[in-house]
């Protein structure tokens, strides 16, 4: 009996512990825990008696017993005084209908409705000693008392807020719209706390019921004394609103209350002695809803103590109800297991509640886009992250060149709709991490977090990505049959600043480089930091002129002999220069990434190797051994169509596919590697040879280049700068020539520049030799001519006209 005793304790120690947070259900578990030590010494039934009546008059439901035919109250309890307002023992004796604000039809009527849904309870007006009027449920259940009379046993649950926030949930939802952060914030941990004190109070209760039903498992050996009681208990569960089970030992069930029973599917079952699995005998939701929660009851048993988990009970209309779920092991004095007791309050409306609330405290509800809020705060994260890891990333404002002339011309209607096209266009291709915000009116938001290394990648980025922006509003819209045609002007600041800042900050930049695109006749893009504003331009320009470039008869075709250890012409490379008009000479590497970015390098790519293969077919070279290099770019040698484009060339100029190499980098052979195969081996039939370049500064690894037709590999001139003087490239030199040797690959060192490093490579291994001090790249012309004035195979003079670069 002691050891009984003590593991009741147990139990409630556990349940204490869990809600210590609430202070006034602590005292109700403290005289449970008082009222379950009386049972072991007074007599059972006069400690059930006492527990049912404490219950009742202690309980912080509003509870009542009611006369049937008269509508009589003839008992409240405490709490139910307290609501109401009528003082001690001041609702006993009088009638519900001076409660209820429902004339008799009315409420004949809501209970004919209560009927119609299958709902156990009703919903009235109740009016307060006050006058106030306050929506309630009423759960109401016939009960016989011990002296034969029947009453209505009744719980009188207040759900005045609820019914408030169902009706006014627009008009919060335009209030939530207009909080701002430090509000959503205040609210989010004042909703918080509510949700801890309204858990407290319902595990509160919760454990009261389990204790019932405790004292009742532990006293079934004198059932036959208890069976008035049980059923008063059962009455009493009945009522309530909450899933109540108790299972034995091995998982039987052994008492259900109707709400369990309505939801498991179970009212017309005998469903006494069998367990979840044996009474999952249905198909479809009501099996579903049986099973699966076989790990909780065994995590519960497993912690000796009341484990508290939420659930997930799917329903037959296909929807899904969630419970806030206590259960609680119960176990024989030898420690056997003996009962389990699972109580579940249905908080689905919560959840909705707090997602709705989450949904309009985040996200625009015209668009569905996340709003200022949450662009703040994941701006603020991108701001830390970015500090973090030095990489960059972008902000972009953009705002819709006179949308509101428009809105106003054509009625709200229609800019919403606009707006809504708007944002799902510029949602479009947006990469997963990237944030389209929409912060009101027809102001929208881009984050872009973490898009390059360097500042000045993440300009060139954070441009295209507001030129692609531009072009997308800059198609025209159709609503509703009418086309509009809309601009948009975009403002872009970089982060993180060098200044530091917080995100606010950065948007305040974001919204002055706007306000410079607006100035500057909107429908533009401008940058905050002057040198990035600088940088876009520029770059702007090229991409316009470089597309004239061709037509214009801007580009020349420069070439870089290459020599043999004897100094013999051996081949050369070919490379493209740009003569501008005004700027004069620019190198490749100011505008080949811009062509490659824009999609140009593929027209540039083939008028190079057009003009290579005439080269090759010219008299003075048609009669050499000379192999000519052509630099190929990764867009250029992907794209649909370039094997046949090269056939066309060959066949157009007649060139010879054997004297050919082309020019890749590593990146692009390690890139769609099955694709580069296929595209190389079919060029390579052809007679075409390949040339990896700058070999050694990219990722690729020795079984790439065994899967590849590759024919040479070009030291990087960055290796070959150091190598006489650094061990470390001098190793890198040698592991290249290495990897050569062993694939029987030929070498090229770039950027020889020097005697001392050509020496240093000659006494490695044969190679051919391509730098300054054999030659410089120079214009096709005095190539021509070089080739002219020497025999075939000869040595070069030193050095070319061509640019010092
Ligand atoms: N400091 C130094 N530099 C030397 C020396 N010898 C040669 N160079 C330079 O090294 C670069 C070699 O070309 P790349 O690695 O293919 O690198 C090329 C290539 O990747 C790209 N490029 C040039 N022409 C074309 C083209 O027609 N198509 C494509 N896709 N890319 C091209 O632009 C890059 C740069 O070309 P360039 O400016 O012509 O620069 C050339 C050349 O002028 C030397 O001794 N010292």
């Amino acid at each position: 009996m002691l050891a009984d005793k003590y593991r009741s304790r147990t139990i409630l120690s556990s349940l204490l512990h869990r809600i210590r947070s609430a202070s006034s259900p602590l005292r109700w578990l403290l005289l449970a825990l008082g009222l379950a030590a009386a049972t072991a010494t007074a007599s059972l039934a006069q400690a059930q008696r006492d527990l049912l009546s404490s219950l009742f008059h202690r309980h912080t439901a509003v509870m009542m017993f009611i006369e049937p035919e008269s509508g009589l109250i003839v008992d409240a309890n405490a709490a139910a005084e307290r609501f109401y307002g009528y003082g001690p023992r001041g609702l006993t004796g009088r009638s519900i209908d001076e409660i209820n604000a429902l004339d008799p039809y009315e409420v004949a009527a809501e209970r004919a409705q209560a009927r119609a849904e299958q709902r156990s309870y009703f919903v009235f007006p109740h009016r307060l000693a006050s006058g106030e009027i306050r929506t309630v449920e009423v759960y109401s259940s016939p009960v016989r008392l011990d002296n034969g009379q029947l009453v209505l046993f009744s719980i009188v649950h207040d759900i005045t807020g609820k019914r408030v926030a169902e009706a006014d949930l627009l008009d919060y939802r335009h209030r939530l719209e207009e909080l701002v952060g430090q509000r959503t914030r205040e609210a989010g941990a004042a909703q918080e706390r509510t949700r801890n004190v309204l858990a407290g109070a319902v595990m509160a209760q919760l454990a009261l019921i389990a204790l019932l039903l405790v004292s009742i498992v532990r006293q079934r050996r004198s059932a036959w004394a208890l069976a008035r009681h049980e059923e008063q208990l059962g009455t009493l569960i009945d009522a309530l609103p909450d899933v109540i089970r108790l299972k034995d030992g091995a998982g039987r069930w052994q008492q259900a209350n109707r709400y369990a029973l309505e939801l498991f599917g179970l009212t017309d079952v005998d469903y006494r002695g069998r367990t979840d699995a044996e009474l999952a005998f249905r198909q479809g939701d009501a099996r579903r809803a049986l099973l699966g929660h076989e790990q909780s009851d065994e995590e519960a048993w497993q912690a000796g103590a009341a484990l508290r988990i939420e659930e997930n009970i799917p329903t037959a209309n296909g929807q899904c109800m969630v419970f806030d779920t206590i259960k609680v092991p119960l176990f024989h004095t030898d420690g056997s297991r003996n009962g389990l007791v699972s109580i579940g309050r249905d908080i689905t409306e919560r959840r909705h509640a707090e997602s709705e609330i989450e949904r309009l405290a985040y996200f625009d509800s015209l668009t569905g886009l996340p709003n200022r809020h949450l662009l703040l705060d994941r701006l603020a994260h991108a701001l830390a992250v970015a500090q973090r890891s030095g990489h960059h990333g972008a902000l972009l404002l953009l705002d819709l060149d006179y949308f509101k002339t428009l809105n106003d011309a054509r009625g709200h209607e229609m800019g919403d709709r606009l707006l809504k096209a708007v944002a799902e266009r510029l949602h479009e291709g947006l990469r997963a991490s990237d944030t389209l915000s929409r912060f009101g009116g027809d102001e929208f938001v881009l984050l872009l977090p973490e898009i390059a290394a360097y500042e000045h990648q993440a300009a060139d980025m954070a441009r295209n990505v507001a030129e692609k922006m531009r072009s997308v509003i800059g198609l025209p819209f159709d609503i509703g049959g009418q086309p509009i045609a809309l601009g948009v002007s975009i403002g872009v600041t970089l982060f993180p600043p060098a200044q530091g800042g917080e995100a606010t900050e950065l948007i305040k930049q974001a919204d002055t480089a706007l306000y410079q695109a607006k100035a500057a006749g909107r429908n533009a893009v401008r940058f905050f930091e002057p040198e990035m504003q600088a940088r876009a331009e520029m770059r702007f320009t090229l991409e316009t002129e470089l597309r004239q470039a061709i037509d214009q008869n801007e580009l020349r075709l420069y070439v870089q002999p290459q020599f043999d250890a004897e100094r013999r012409m051996r081949g050369a490379e070919v490379l493209l220069r740009w003569h501008h008009p005004r700027r004069g000479l620019i190198p490749p590497a100011s505008f080949i990434p811009i062509a490659e970015e824009t999609g140009l390098i593929v027209e540039l790519g083939d008028w190079v190797l057009h003009q290579a293969c005439r080269l090759l077919t010219s008299p003075q070279m048609a009669g050499l051994p000379l192999r000519l290099s052509v630099n190929v770019s990764p867009r250029q040698f992907h794209r649909t169509g370039f094997v046949g484009r090269v056939r066309d060339i060959l066949a157009d100029t007649g060139a010879d596919p054997e004297r050919l190499t082309f020019e890749v980098t590593e990146n692009l052979v390690i890139d769609k590697v099955h694709q580069t195969v296929a595209t190389m081996s079919e060029l390579n039939a052809l007679g075409i040879r390949f040339s990896i370049d700058d070999f050694g500064t990219g990722y690729s690894s020795l079984s790439y280049l065994k899967r590849l037709p590759i024919d040479e590999l070009k030291i990087d001139r960055s290796f070959v700068r150091d190598a006489p003087s650094d061990p470390n490239d001098a190793a890198l030199v040698d592991a290249i020539l290495s990897i050569a040797a062993l694939l029987h690959i030929d070498v090229v060192a770039e950027g020889v520049e020097t005697e001392e490093q050509a020496a240093f490579l000659a006494a490695r291994a044969p190679m051919l030799y391509q730098g300054y001090l054999y030659a410089r790249p120079e214009p096709v012309e005095a190539f021509l001519a070089r080739l002219g004035g020497i025999p075939a195979a000869g040595c070069p003079s030193n050095g070319g006209d061509g640019p010092a670069l």
